[in-house]
C-alpha cells in the first residue's frame, strides 16, 4: 500500500520508491530566489471569489487538517494571475514545524517560515477535481507563509475547531467560513510551474506563493502541534514537521507579479 509521512522510514526521502515522479522535472515545492524571480507585466492581478456557504467539513487526513469546500458550482473560484480559465476551491490545508524555525515548505532564498498555508484549486476546464490532478495545466495551489507575531485572531475558527479532530480520520462540520479573511491585504505573487507537495507528487500545479505574510502566534503554532498523526488508539505521535523539502529547479523560471 501507498503509506508514506513525514518519518524516518516513510518520509520525503522514501517517496520516490512508490511515487518515483518524486524525481521528476517539476517537483514541489522549491526555494524562491526573488533576486532570481523576473517581473512579468503580463501577469494578471489574481481573481479570487470565495462564498463562505461553500465551506463543508474539517478532517485530519493524518498528514494536515483540511477544510473542505463544495465545489459543484463556480461559487468559490480562482481566475487571472497566472492562470487561463477558471479554478474552484476544493480544500485548503496547513504544513507546520514542530519548531517555530521551519515548517514551510517553500522557502524564500533559504529562509524557513514556522507555516505555510494552501488553497487548492482544480481547473474546471476538466470534470473534476480527481481528473485536472493527472494534468499539467490542472490545479493551482495559492501558498500563503505564516510567519511568527500577534495572534491572528483570523486563523481563531479554525484552530478552535482542532479539538474535535484531534486523530487521524476525525471530521467534523465547518461551515460559513471566507478563506479569503486567511490571506494578507496584497496578492503580489511568485508563480512557476510545480506538482503536488505529498504523494502522489503529480506535476499538475500552477503554483502561486503570495509575498506578503500573515502572522501566527506562539500559542497558536501550539495548537496546530496539538494535533496527532495517528488514529484514535495508536500509540500518539504529534502531527508536527509535514513539510516536504525544496526540490531540484531544473531549469524552471519563477517568475514575479510585482516589481
Ligand atoms: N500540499 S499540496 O497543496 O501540494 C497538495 C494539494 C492536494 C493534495 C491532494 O488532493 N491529495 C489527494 C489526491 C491527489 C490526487 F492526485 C488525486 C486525488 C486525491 F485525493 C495533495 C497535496
Ligand atoms: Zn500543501
Amino acid at each position: 500500500s501507498h503509506a508514506w509521512g513525514y518519518g524516518t522510514q516513510d518520509g520525503p526521502e522514501t517517496w520516490a520508491e512508490s511515487f518515483p515522479v518524486a524525481n521528476g522535472p517539476r517537483q514541489s515545492p522549491i526555494d524562491i530566489v526573488p533576486t532570481q524571480a523576473q517581473h512579468d507585466p503580463s501577469l494578471k492581478h489574481l481573481k479570487l471569489k470565495y462564498d463562505p456557504a461553500t465551506a463543508k467539513g474539517i478532517l485530519n487526513n493524518g498528514h494536515s487538517f483540511q477544510v473542505d469546500f463544495t465545489d459543484d458550482d463556480n461559487s468559490s473560484t480562482l481566475a487571472g494571475g497566472p492562470v487561463t480559465g477558471i479554478y474552484r476551491l476544493r480544500q485548503f490545508h496547513f504544513h507546520w514545524g514542530s519548531s517555530d524555525d521551519k515548517g514551510s515548505e517553500h522557502t524564500v532564498a533559504g529562509t524557513k517560515f514556522p507555516c505555510e498555508l494552501h488553497l487548492v484549486h482544480w481547473n474546471t476546464k476538466y470534470p473534476n477535481f480527481g481528473e485536472a490532478a493527472s494534468k499539467p495545466d490542472g490545479l493551482a495551489v495559492v501558498g500563503v507563509f505564516l510567519k511568527i507575531g500577534s495572534a491572528n485572531p483570523r486563523l481563531q475558527k479554525v484552530l478552535d475547531a482542532l479539538d474535535d479532530i484531534r486523530s487521524k480520520g476525525r471530521q467534523t462540520t465547518f461551515s460559513n467560513f471566507d478563506p479569503k479573511t486567511l490571506l494578507p491585504a496584497a496578492l503580489d505573487f511568485w508563480t512557476y510551474e510545480g506538482s503536488l507537495t505529498t504523494p502522489p507528487l503529480l506535476e499538475s500545479v500552477t503554483w502561486i506563493v503570495l509575498k506578503d505574510q500573515v502572522s501566527v502566534s506562539p500559542a497558536q503554532m501550539a495548537k496546530f502541534r496539538s494535533l496527532l498523526f495517528t488514529s484514535e488508539g495508536e500509540a500518539p505521535s504529534c502531527m508536527v514537521d509535514n513539510f516536504r523539502p525544496p526540490q531540484p529547479l531544473k531549469g524552471r523560471k519563477v517568475r514575479a507579479s510585482f516589481k
